[in-house]
């Protein structure tokens, strides 16, 4: 197969489809990816090599099969990125459960779903400040199905783009709603993950690799969230347990709420939030370990963050209109 010059992962860094990592169900669709994309690899099985061929060419090619009857939970699925992934995996044929707050957004979310083509579709809304509403969607997923193949932890709670303002309290529940639920989540779906030798989907951002201003406590949630995955993520091939984890590591996308905190401040255009939702699917699907989107952003990014961390440093400043920031008052008896 001739592999196209210019292609999205030809940039990436990131660790393409560990071929000896696949399970059961993935390996039946990583056969026929391959068949359809002739690639005559010499290098089966997959030695997990970056340049691996096989695995370059199977990231190229599109996942629907793979995904057919898989048991997948969505979080943050009423809007933005989320709720592109559930109508993914709904044209995939795939079973989803569907988190968020908003009952009547979810519900229009499911409607779609199963007009779509999804398998089954249902949702559970609550807060995942609780994580007992964590586990809760957890167990629906068990009760529902009696296993689970993927959980997409995608979710996060509102957040200010401005100049740190003290606010503690506001730390304290950003972190239990963006970091903490998605680890009462993983404990919770652990088991039935095990089972069914299946897939952990991390959300992350540039802003948990690299600090930029006006995000303090959300970049603090997105660092715990590398911090603990990819600790997570030893602990498993140690142990010999089939589980990925795969942490996506995503640039400006344009999702509602992104474009309106930001569109006044970040000089660069989003990436289409379609677009990286499938790429999330696929990255976790192929169980790769990192996703970086859009790589011609990421990429050279993380690249500057280690070889020339102040030029980085200047280089983001440079690109916000920081004149632009109102900044808001501080919290009542922050001391400020
Ligand atoms: N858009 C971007 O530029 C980027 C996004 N990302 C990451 O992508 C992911 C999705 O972002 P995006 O699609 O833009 O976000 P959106 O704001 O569009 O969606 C957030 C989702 O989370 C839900 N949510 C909000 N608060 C809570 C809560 N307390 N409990 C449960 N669910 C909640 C929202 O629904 P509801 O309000 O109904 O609860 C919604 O479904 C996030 O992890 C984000 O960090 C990373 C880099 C860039
Ligand atoms: C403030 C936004 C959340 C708005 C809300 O809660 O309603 C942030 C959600 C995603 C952030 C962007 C992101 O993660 C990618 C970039 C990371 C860089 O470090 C800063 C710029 C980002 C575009 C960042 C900006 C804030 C968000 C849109």
């Amino acid at each position: 197969m001739q592999l196209t010059a210019v292609n999205i992962y030809s940039f990436s860094l990131s660790t393409p489809a560990n071929c000896r990592a696949a399970p059961r169900w993935a390996g039946a669709w990583l056969g026929a990816a391959a068949a359809a994309a002739s690639c005559g690899s010499t290098e089966e099985p997959c030695t997990g090599g970056v340049w691996c061929r096989l695995c370059t060419a199977l990231s190229s090619a599109s996942p629907p099969e793979m995904l057919r009857g898989k048991r997948v939970i969505v979080t943050g699925a009423s809007s933005g990125i989320g709720e592109q992934m559930a109508y993914h995996l709904a044209r995939m044929g795939a079973h989803v459960l569907l988190t968020a707050r908003t009952e009547a957004k979810l519900q229009k979310v499911v409607d779609k779903c199963l007009d779509l083509g999804a398998a089954s579709a249902r949702y559970v809304s609550g807060s995942m400040e609780s994580t007992a509403f964590a586990e809760e969607v957890v167990k629906e997923a068990e009760n529902t199905w009696g296993g689970l193949d993927m959980l997409i932890l995608n979710h996060i709670g509102h957040s200010f783009f401005d100049f740190f303002n003290g606010d503690v309290d506001h730390v304290r529940k950003l972190m239990e709603t963006n970091f903490l639920s998605y680890v009462a989540m993983t404990v919770s779906a652990l088991p039935m993950l095990k089972e069914s030798e299946g897939s952990i989907v991390v959300v992350s951002s540039v802003s948990g690799k690299v600090a930029s201003p006006f995000t303090a406590p959300y970049s603090a949630t997105k660092f715990a969230l590398e911090g603990f995955f990819s600790s997570l993520r030893h602990e498993l091939i140690i142990e010999n347990v089939n589980v990925s984890v795969t942490l996506c590591i995503l640039g400006y996308i344009n999702t509602e709420s992104a474009v309106r905190a930001v569109s006044h401040v970040i000089k660069e255009a989003p990436a289409p939030k379609e677009e990286c939702a499938l790429e999330i699917i696929r990255s976790g699907a192929l169980r790769q370990r990192e996703l970086h989107y859009p790589a011609s952003t990421v990429t050279p990014i993380l690249l500057l963050r280690d070889f020339a961390p102040e030029f980085l440093d200047g280089l983001i400043r440079s690109n916000m209109r920081v004149e632009n920031i109102k900044r808001a008052p501080p919290p009542q008896g922050s001391g400020h």
